[in-house]
């Protein structure tokens, strides 16, 4: 079958002329109605329709162009992606682009780190979240005019993860009603933040509330950084960029330091904790209610995991399809490498978790906004699963589709390495994700503890509840049972692939709670016996949130079937999920033979399966890539142009290299000239 109607997007980029043959043929015989598929991903024909209009006058307006960023210096990329701001307002009033959806679609279509990234991202989230009313009727509509522009200053030289160990002090001045912010150290000099160093003019900083020498904990308070006339920094504010990092170019992450800054009182974010005018501090309702900025960021970053590593895909399935190297037999023709069976293994389990990461992103949007609707009621509660499970998926996320971009440059052999094939900076610009909004492992701390928390109330309390995603810590007769997935059918049973990673990560969790134990028997307060488990405990986070993943996944092909969702559409999506979930096995294989979960008997039909999967993948991979719906702009690749034309494009891109400006190089006639006419 072939695709119900062709995409709407225009081959910007990419070197004009029939399309290449290969690509052409593989999109004729798709088992299934691509454009079907996209709906589906976007969620539905209007709302996929608006994106196109976005994204084609996103690609088709020169303002926007990637094409040349590889040739300009860190100070150039900058000033191209403040141009790309203004243009981005510019388009906002031409085309009415009011609403806060539409601007988002705007600035995903231009698919750049512009330094309004933190201000949308962070700064708005955080007076939304955080200020009173009064405190939101002032500032909102003058940072949603960007009348001023901010950021989230968080990270210290000193302190990025230790949130508690922040030094940057906010003094309460009964006499003045005004906050005093200095940095009294060195490593309290604020640094890392995303667009402080050079465009922000405000922003919201963390700092230790000290009111009459008692330390209140650290609270965001609203700080001008910067002359709304001239942009000079105000007095007492040391500012700038923090200069050169492995990526991220456009992004001017600054410095900031305070020397006894005055701000008045009402600039504290108050709508959780207050200081009254005579010093009187009231408390948060929940100790960790100023931490919620993050959470909703971790979130927003789990959404993109999908979309990231679908681009690294999608250009890598079309470059395979497209490169051809040995024939089979001599005589025959040369093989798409896309056919050899390796190369299959590296990039479907990938396009299968880029599909699986999109249902995950839906998930935690869906759990994000239950949380803020019971947070808007004063109600806490989800708060902890909030962020235990948000901190996980975050972690797990963005740890694979790093190393899934890295695989899928690699499986594009010497292209893979130029830039110009955008895999290298789509990784160099994708991996801080591990990082930022909390090191990934410092995050599968959090949702380890969590588990291990619920595990021992389940222990001690037979018969008690736990919610959904983690009710299986209350079955231990689960560890009992073992994989009865001895055929090659078998493995492809939801029910038994559920089963095998529920019991992972419940041996995992009982075994970090025996070995806590035991390090406590052996004499080690619980602060010592947890230090003493927490590779563990990463592997705890892991597994729980694979389990998490795939039963996301399993539910909404459940619930695509329910809303009758054809055939073809469900038959490719089983297809990939059951890849997703068998892949991740074999990877971890060992975590399922350790505890005898697993035997031989399994292993066999498993690996075999999996092959299989493979080979019915294959006539779909790139109608499943198209389906993801990217604009040559988005990708950002000679390698992956829609239209297949690669090597033109490469051929065309490499033109643009400063160094082909003249035909002899420059320095030759101080470097080379002088060796190669030296007398012999
Ligand atoms: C969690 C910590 C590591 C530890 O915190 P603490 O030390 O304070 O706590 P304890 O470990 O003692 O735990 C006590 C207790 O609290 C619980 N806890 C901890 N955190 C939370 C939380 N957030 N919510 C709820 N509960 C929490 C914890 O579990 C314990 O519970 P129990 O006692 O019951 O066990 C913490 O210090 C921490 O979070 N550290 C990480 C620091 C961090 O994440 N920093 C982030 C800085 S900001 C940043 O990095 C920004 C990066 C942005 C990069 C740019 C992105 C691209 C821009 C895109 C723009 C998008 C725009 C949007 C889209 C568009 O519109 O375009
Ligand atoms: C590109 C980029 C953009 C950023 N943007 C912002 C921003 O806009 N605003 C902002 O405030 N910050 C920002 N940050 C800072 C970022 O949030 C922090 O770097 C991040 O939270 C990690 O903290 P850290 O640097 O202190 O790492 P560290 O905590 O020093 O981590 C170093 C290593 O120590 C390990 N480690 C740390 N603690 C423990 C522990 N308790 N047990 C065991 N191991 C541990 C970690 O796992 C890691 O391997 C940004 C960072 C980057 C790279």
């Amino acid at each position: 079958m072939s695709s119900s109607s062709k995409p709407n997007l225009p081959v910007t980029n990419a070197v004009n002329g029939p399309p290449n043959a290969d690509l052409v043929r593989e999109r004729g015989a798709a088992s299934f109605p691509v454009r079907d598929l996209t709906y589906l991903v976007y969620g539905g024909q209007e709302r996929t329709e608006h994106l196109e209009r976005i994204a084609n006058m996103v690609a088709s307006d020169p303002v926007f162009r990637k094409t040349d960023r590889f040739f300009l210096s860190r100070t150039e990329q900058y000033r191209r992606s403040l141009e790309k701001v203004r243009h981005y307002k510019e388009l906002i009033a031409k085309h009415n682009l009011h609403s806060e959806l539409d601007q988002q679609d705007l600035r995903q279509a231009i698919d750049e780190d512009l330094p309004i990234g933190l201000h949308v991202g962070m700064f708005i989230p955080t007076i939304v979240g955080q200020g009173t009313d009064e405190q939101q009727k002032k500032w909102l509509p003058l940072a949603r005019a960007y009348k001023i522009i901010g950021t989230y200053a968080q990270t210290e030289l000193g302190h990025g993860s230790f949130i508690r160990g922040l030094e940057t002090v906010a003094t309460y001045d009964k006499s003045t009603q005004e906050f005093v912010l200095n940095s009294p150290t060195l490593t309290a000099t604020k640094w890392w933040p995303g667009a402080l160093g050079k465009t922000s003019t405000h922003c919201v900083v963390f700092a230790r509330l000290v009111i009459s020498d008692r330390e209140c904990g650290v609270h965001p308070f609203m700080v001008q950084l910067r002359s709304l006339e001239n942009h000079e920094p105000l007095k007492g504010i040391t500012v700038g960029d923090i200069g050169p990092k492995f990526a991220y170019e456009t992004m001017d992450n600054g410095f900031l330091r305070f020397d006894h800054v005055r701000i008045p009182r009402d600039h504290m974010l108050m709508r959780f904790a207050q200081v009254a005018a005579d010093g009187t501090y009231s408390t948060p309702p929940h100790s960790k209610v100023s931490y919620a900025t993050m959470v909703f960021m971790r979130a927003y970053i789990i959404g993109t995991a999908s979309s990231t590593l679908a681009k690294a895909v999608t250009i890598a399935v079309r470059y395979s399809c497209v490169r051809k190297q040995f024939p089979l037999r001599s005589g025959e023709p040369e093989q798409q490498i896309l056919n050899y069976q390796n190369q299959q293994a590296a990039l479907f389990p990938l396009l299968a978790t880029a599909y699986a990461f999109h249902f995950t992103g839906n998930y935690i949007r869906q759990m994000y906004s239950d949380f803020v609707r019971g947070m808007r009621a004063q109600d806490f509660s989800v708060l902890p699963e909030m962020h235990a499970t948000s901190a996980g998926l975050k972690s797990l996320t963005t740890w694979i589709a790093s190393a899934g971009i890295e695989t899928c440059r690699a499986s594009c052999g010497g292209h893979g390495y130029s830039k110009l094939s955008g895999l290298p900076s789509l990784y160099a610009n994708y991996i801080p994700a591990c990082t930022y909004e909390g090191d990934n492992t410092v995050m599968c701390f959090q949702l380890a503890r969590y588990l291990l928390k619920l595990y021992g109330k389940a222990q001690a309390k037979p018969g008690l509840r736990l919610p959904g995603n983690v009710s299986y810590l209350e079955k231990s007769t689960l560890l009992d049972e073992r994989c009865d997935a001895s055929t090659e059918e078998l493995w492809l049973d939801p029910a038994r692939q559920l089963h095998a990673y529920r019991n992972r990560a419940l041996r995992l969790v009982a075994n970090c709670a025996n070995r806590l134990v035991a390090e406590m028997q052996k004499g080690k307060d619980e602060v010592l016996a947890v230090e003493a488990i927490k590779s563990d405990m990463v592997k705890v986070a892991k597994a729980h949130s694979y389990y998490v993943v795939l039963n996301n996944f399993v539910n909404a092909i459940e619930q695509l079937r329910a809303s009758g969702t054809s055939t073809p559409i469900l038959r490719v999506l089983k297809t990939l999920c059951d890849l997703f979930a068998l892949h991740f096995i074999q990877a971890d294989l060992g975590d399922f033979l350790e505890y005898g979960y697993l035997s031989s008997l399994h292993t066999e039909p498993l690996h075999a399966q999996i092959r299989r999967l493979l080979e019915a993948i294959r006539p779909d991979a790139v109608a499943l890539v198209d389906a993801f719906n990217f604009t040559d702009h988005a990708l950002g690749s000679a390698l992956g142009v829609h239209n297949g034309r690669v090597y033109e494009t490469l051929f065309e891109w490499a033109q643009q290299e400063p160094l082909n400006k003249t035909q002899v190089a420059p320095g030759y006639h101080e470097y080379i000239k002088p060796f190669l006419l030296a007398k012999m």
